[in-house]
């Protein structure tokens, strides 16, 4: 594999890199190829085609990615050799000037105008999210950092992608958002954050967000008609440094190829990183937040011959010429109180910040 790598970053003209690891693998995969901006949504084509998929949140004012597989190869470790020479290969957006951290008063000026769309009725679950500046990360310490996540966070899809369109990102999130593999479908209802240490454990009120989760999921997927849907309870998931709830579900399509680009559009953008009832919590964050989301809450993943794994880019950042910027966000409901949230997303944002102190 090693002389195979090498020669084709050589030989290959590519302007796009991605390294990820699926959640519980053991081995790597790296993707080299050329970027090309989807528009309004991904569709069928591209899954049946060989790459990876890059959506944004909200992919009518943003471009989707699809970056293709010129060459791709999975690997235990990069060698030094191989770091060298991917490493000049990853682009860094110098759009920084654009992305500010959001400072307190901001964050609860916008948490107020979204609880009070919850008291209201209109809402009763919306993901507020905000910016986080971290140190800067130079183009050398890009691999040795998806390393350093790859070891710490097996639970997690944990990637690394750069195109000339949208710089380099990196992420570790726990959140399926749809995965095919031989007509066999899955995705999972995630809800709930705990902190990931002695002394804490699930409320009803947990319980409660989450199950209501599932519930529109289970109902999402009777709508698309699909086939032996099963389902257990909702099991704790270690996240770094928080738990969530989380049900896992598994369902075939009746026919091969029932609607899944329907369904995935459905699903996206999951309760998780949006809220419900969708249309309106979409419509609420849009006009609340005083940032673009980009990539952030969108989704990601592989694509080969009809086969996909999609993950929702949670726990990610991007990286910037002097900084990173953190996408760190959490859900509101009518009982959540401001500072307990802000706190919640400080410690979303140490999944990345307790790595990134350490490279
Ligand atoms: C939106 C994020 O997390 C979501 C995933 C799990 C639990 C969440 C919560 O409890 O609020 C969030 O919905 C994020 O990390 O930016």
């Amino acid at each position: 594999m090693k002389k195979e790598l090498l020669q084709a970053i050589d030989e290959e003209q590519f302007d796009s890199v991605v390294l990820y690891r699926l959640p519980y693998q053991t081995d790597n995969q790296i993707i080299i190829g050329n970027s090309e901006k989807i528009y309004n949504g991904i569709n069928m084509h591209h899954c049946m085609d060989n790459g990876f998929v890059i959506e944004p949140f909200d992919n009518t004012k943003s471009y989707g990615l699809f970056i293709n597989n010129l060459f791709s190869a999975s690997f235990q470790q990069l060698s030094e050799a191989h770091t060298h020479k991917l490493t000049p290969h990853f682009s860094i957006s110098s759009e920084e000037s654009f992305l500010f951290e959001d400072d307190y008063d901001s964050y609860e000026r916008s948490f107020e105008q979204m609880h009070q769309a919850i008291k209201s009725g209109k809402i009763d679950k919306v993901i507020l999210s905000r910016i986080k500046c971290g140190p800067g990360v130079k183009h050398e310490q890009i691999i040795p950092l998806y390393n350093a996540l790859e070891q710490k966070y097996p639970h997690a899809f944990v990637y690394v992608f750069s195109s000339p369109f949208s710089g380099t990102w990196i992420g570790a999130g726990p959140e399926l958002l749809l995965q095919q593999r031989n007509n066999k479908l899955s995705t999972v209802s995630l809800a709930g954050t705990i902190p990931n240490s002695p002394g804490h454990s699930w409320s009803p009120k947990e319980y409660d967000e989450q199950e209501m989760v599932t519930n529109y999921i289970e109902h999402v997927l009777i709508h698309h008609q699909v086939d032996k849907i099963e389902y257990g309870h909702a099991e704790t998931i270690d996240a770094g440094q928080v738990k969530h709830l989380c049900t896992t579900f598994n369902f075939e399509f009746e026919k091969l190829n029932g609607n899944q680009i329907g369904l995935l559009y459905d699903l996206h953008p999951t309760p998780a990183v949006c809220g419900m009832p969708k249309e309106e919590s979409y419509q609420l964050i849009l006009n609340t937040e005083s940032h673009q989301r980009q990539f952030y809450s969108g989704f990601l993943g592989p694509v080969n011959n009809g086969h996909y794994q999609f993950y929702v880019n949670i726990r990610c950042m991007q990286v910037l010429q002097s900084k990173t910027a953190l996408f760190v966000g959490g859900g509101l409901t009518k009982d959540s109180e401001c500072k307990k949230e802000w706190h919640e997303t400080e410690l979303k944002a140490q999944t990345l910040l307790s790595v990134l102190k350490n490279i």
